[in-house]
């Protein structure tokens, strides 16, 4: 089994989030909280309030985790695309494979990376979430200390269940729109790049950033759904389930709310998604 696609994925998405996490935290907050005007209002006041620290919370735990999550979803993806199309990494551009098999790939390796990524994606955005400034003396504590306090208070208060909560609808969000990544990845790769010949550094880079937007863009509706879930039961229950969700977003806040935190998500998913492509690539490459 290719284990360096496992480590390659590792490393890339490493790169990719220390990069994206400041932009993630402002769409988290955009997604979860009313009180901002939009992403400079957002961004301002953490920067006055919390400090350039403010951007980084949550930060942590994704780092510690990204190992385990990227590296599935690389690895599963690839691993999957040669069983389907019995093509090693190395001849992957002389010989390309079907847009419905990466497709089947992608989804596949969205749907395993999901059940890894949801508890630790809960105590990242319930940590996102936390206005209070961390090194003020005499300020108000904030509920959670940090990712290990939190995810033991989520454990006393809500259970088990309470880790999984907005896990479901992250499977949702992940299945088909990691499917789609790969296939923009690879169809703009294709579209720039002679047949049969290597892409090179920028369109790999290019074909990353646009994949990550074509992913986020569509991930967008499941994404502020998800976030809700997972800020729910904090005070009292709000929702029943994803639909329930879904429909009272959208009759209390209009369509529009589908799409909150989509620019900034965007804006994010370009340097993020160039990053991991192209660091993957290359440690693939340079192992090959
Ligand atoms: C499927 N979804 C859109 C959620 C993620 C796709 C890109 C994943 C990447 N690690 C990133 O953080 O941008």
């Amino acid at each position: 089994m290719p284990a360096e696609e496992f480590v390659a994925g590792w490393v890339s998405g490493a790169l990719g989030l220390v990069l994206g996490h400041p932009f993630d935290t402002i769409k988290v907050r955009l997604q979860s909280q009313n009180k901002y005007r939009g992403i400079l209002d957002c961004a301002s006041q953490i920067y006055r309030h919390e400090s350039v620290l403010g951007f980084f919370k949550g930060m942590s735990f994704p780092i510690a985790s990204i190992a385990l999550v990227n590296s599935v979803l690389f690895g599963v993806y690839s691993n999957v695309l040669l069983v389907l199309t019995a093509t090693p990494y190395q001849e992957r551009w002389t010989h390309p494979a079907m847009y419905t098999d990466i497709f089947l790939a992608g989804c596949m390796g969205g749907f395993v990376q999901s059940y890894c990524l949801g508890p630790f994606d809960l105590i990242k955005v319930r940590l996102q979430n936390q206005t209070e400034p961390r090194l003020k003396p005499g300020s108000p504590q904030p509920r959670y200390r940090g990712p290990l306090h939190c995810m033991a208070s989520i454990l006393q208060k809500e259970g088990v269940q309470g880790l999984l909560r907005g896990s479901g609808t992250l499977m949702l969000r992940d299945t088909p729109t990691l499917g789609i990544y790969f296939v923009t990845y690879e169809w703009f790769c294709r579209y720039s790049t002679p047949k049969g010949q290597e892409p090179s550094s920028t369109t790999v880079l290019v074909a990353g950033g646009f994949a990550g937007i074509a992913s986020w863009v569509t991930a967008t509706p499941l994404d502020v759904i998800k976030c809700r879930m997972q800020m729910d039961g904090l005070k009292e229950r709000l929702y029943r389930g994803v639909v329930h969700c879904m429909a009272s977003s959208l009759r209390q806040e209009g369509p529009g709310v589908f799409f909150r935190g989509l620019t900034i998500n965007s804006a994010r998913a370009f340097p993020v998604n160039a990053v991991t492509f192209l660091s993957y690539e290359y440690l693939l490459r340079w192992w090959g």
